[in-house]
């Protein structure tokens, strides 16, 4: 699915109103239509409803709700906000309309004393404002989003489109904008959705259809995506009848140091459980019967030293490195001096695409020349710590994202950063955001989960881009799996291994 800005929404809806056609007013009673749905199948009649309607197309939506729930015998009131002297054409007719069918059901404010009082269990209904605001809340609306949050933690709050004072497309931290607890978005995501920084005020985002135009959904470019379940059986190649396993790509793992070799078990099985040809792990002398006992379907190699790896970059001359498809390295490695030395010279010996997550990053936030040696095309997967400490801290997480975008594009590499909504930004300069996984997954040792499945999918032939968009796909499936089978607070990375089978399978 696209993301589309602000602007490109209104071109959405006015492309609509052209093709289909469809009047605007049509349009703005199918959106509220969607929005009364989704409020039918989730509160009962008894919850007195109140719907802040703002002056614009946002508000218009609002005055289509509340008379769509009147309609069903729900007590609504609209409160209309007058932030403006001058109402939109579609805010004024939708409110000549309640007016006509159900007048005792508007109420105006022109002032925070106007503020109502409202029951206890109320649902608000935030339709203030949406993809039209220029500027950040000011005046006597600020006491007003003050007053919503205020009664936040008493009623739900549901917002349409966008929580009211969010920008679509540029950050609004520090801005005063309303706590949703569920937001009803239309046709797309926006990025403003997306970013951990506004969590607490979108709450849970539903994306409602409202029949957008499909061609201009399809035509319209759009750098910034999210990936969903036929994009990924785009890229899903099933298995061949007569394929072995050397079909399948041999893969190497450099991971694991002394009490850490649980991250390169987590690793080794996830890549076995993601369909490596074959796996041979290179771990410390420590490492060694952990990973015969723990991962047997995998080879081992160990290095010289007893606790940590600093000899992996040894069997790889040009002869040995071509048998190896990929390599992924990091989980639980460590950083010892000689490690990041090994790394080094693994980097000049070997040019195809690795994984390169947890302290191989960390290796490279302290000798940041190694960021240039990484081969192109390689995925690197840092939690949001690791990218600061690679790649700086920023002010916002819209800054956080060109940065983000803009090293992949100068390193030609993709980079993951992890998260609620993973960004994985391309060398060409898109970014797509992953929406599969939940809090479950915060846990130890998911993330060498997700290594072990990339690496996986690399050796198995994928082109790094369908690589790197599928594994972070299947690694919040399999998450997802997990926590319904066990609850969010019982799974672990190792049942996240255990779900990667039956996320496959839904493909
Ligand atoms: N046919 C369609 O197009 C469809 C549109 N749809 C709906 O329309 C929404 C977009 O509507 P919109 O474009 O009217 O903008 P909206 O979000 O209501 O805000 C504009 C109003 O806010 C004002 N304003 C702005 N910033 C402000 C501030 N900081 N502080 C104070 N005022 C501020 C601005 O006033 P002005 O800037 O002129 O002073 C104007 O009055 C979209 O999110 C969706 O819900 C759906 O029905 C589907 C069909
Ligand atoms: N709230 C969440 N929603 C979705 N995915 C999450 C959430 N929290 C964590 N994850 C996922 O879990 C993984 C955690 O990785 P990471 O922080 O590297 O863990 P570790 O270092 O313990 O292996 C990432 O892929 C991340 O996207
Ligand atoms: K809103």
């Amino acid at each position: 699915m696209k993301i589309f800005s602000a602007a490109q929404i209104r071109e959405a809806d006015a492309y609509t109103i052209r093709h289909e056609p469809i009047s605007s007013l049509q349009l703005m009673e199918r959106a509220a239509g969607a929005c009364a749905q989704w409020l039918y199948g989730h509160f009962d009649a008894s919850r007195p409803c109140y719907i802040f309607c703002g002056m614009g197309n946002n508000g218009g939506d609002g005055l289509v709700i509340a008379r769509l729930l009147q309609d069903k015998g729900y007590q609504a009131t609209a409160c209309v906000l007058h932030h403006s002297s001058k109402a939109s054409a579609d805010h004024q007719a939708n409110r000549e309309a309640l007016e006509r069918q159900y007048p005792q059901s508007l109420y105006d404010i022109h002032a925070v004393t106007d503020f109502p009082e409202l029951p206890a269990g109320s649902i608000i209904v935030d339709a203030i404002f949406g993809t039209g605001l220029s500027r950040p809340i000011e005046g006597w609306m600020t006491g007003i989003v003050h007053k919503l949050n205020d009664l936040q933690a008493r009623h739900t709050v549901i917002a349409i489109d966008l929580p009211s004072g969010l920008l679509a497309d540029a950050s609004s931290v520090l801005m005063p904008v309303v706590h949703a607890h569920h937001t009803l978005s239309f046709e797309v995501y926006k990025l403003a959705l997306l970013m951990p920084e506004n969590a607490a005020r979108t709450g849970q985002v539903y994306i409602l259809s409202i029949g957008l135009h499909p061609a201009y959904l399809t035509q319209t470019p759009a750098r910034f995506h999210v990936t969903d379940a036929a994009m990924m059986r785009t890229i899903y190649q099933p298995r061949q009848p007569f394929a072995h396993k050397g079909t399948f790509g041999h893969a190497l793992l450099v991971a694991g140091s002394y009490g850490k070799m649980g991250a390169a078990v987590l690793s080794a099985q996830a890549c076995l459980h993601a369909g490596v040809g074959l796996l041979t792990c290179h771990v410390p002398q420590c490492g060694y019967l952990v990973m015969q006992i723990s991962a047997p379907c995998a080879m081992c190699i160990t290095d010289p030293q007893e606790a940590y790896s600093a000899h992996f970059h040894e069997g790889l001359s040009p002869a040995e490195a071509v048998k190896y498809k990929t390599i992924g390295i990091g989980p639980g490695l460590g950083t010892a001096t000689a490690t990041a030395k090994a790394l080094e010279l693994l980097l000049e010996q070997y040019q195809q695409p690795v994984v390169i997550d947890a302290d191989a990053l960390n290796i490279m936030a302290a000798y940041p020349f190694l960021l240039s040696r990484i081969p192109p095309g390689s995925l690197l997967t840092p939690h949001p710590k690791e990218f600061e400490r690679i790649f700086g801290s920023t002010r916002n997480d819209f800054e956080r994202l060109e940065r983000l975008s803009q090293q992949a594009t100068q390193l030609q590499l993709y980079i993951l950063l992890k998260g609620r909504y993973t960004a994985i930004a391309c060398p060409d300069g898109a970014v797509y955001f992953n929406a599969t996984g939940n809090p479950g997954m915060a846990t130890g040792g998911s993330g060498d989960v997700l290594t072990g499945i990339l690496t996986a999918l690399l050796a198995q032939g994928y082109a790094p881009k369908a690589a790197v968009l599928l594994g972070a796909y299947l690694h919040g499936l399999a998450g997802d799996i997990a926590a319904a089978r066990l609850s969010q607070e019982a799974m672990t990375a190792e049942t996240i291994i255990d779900c990667l089978g039956p996320a496959f399978l839904q493909l």
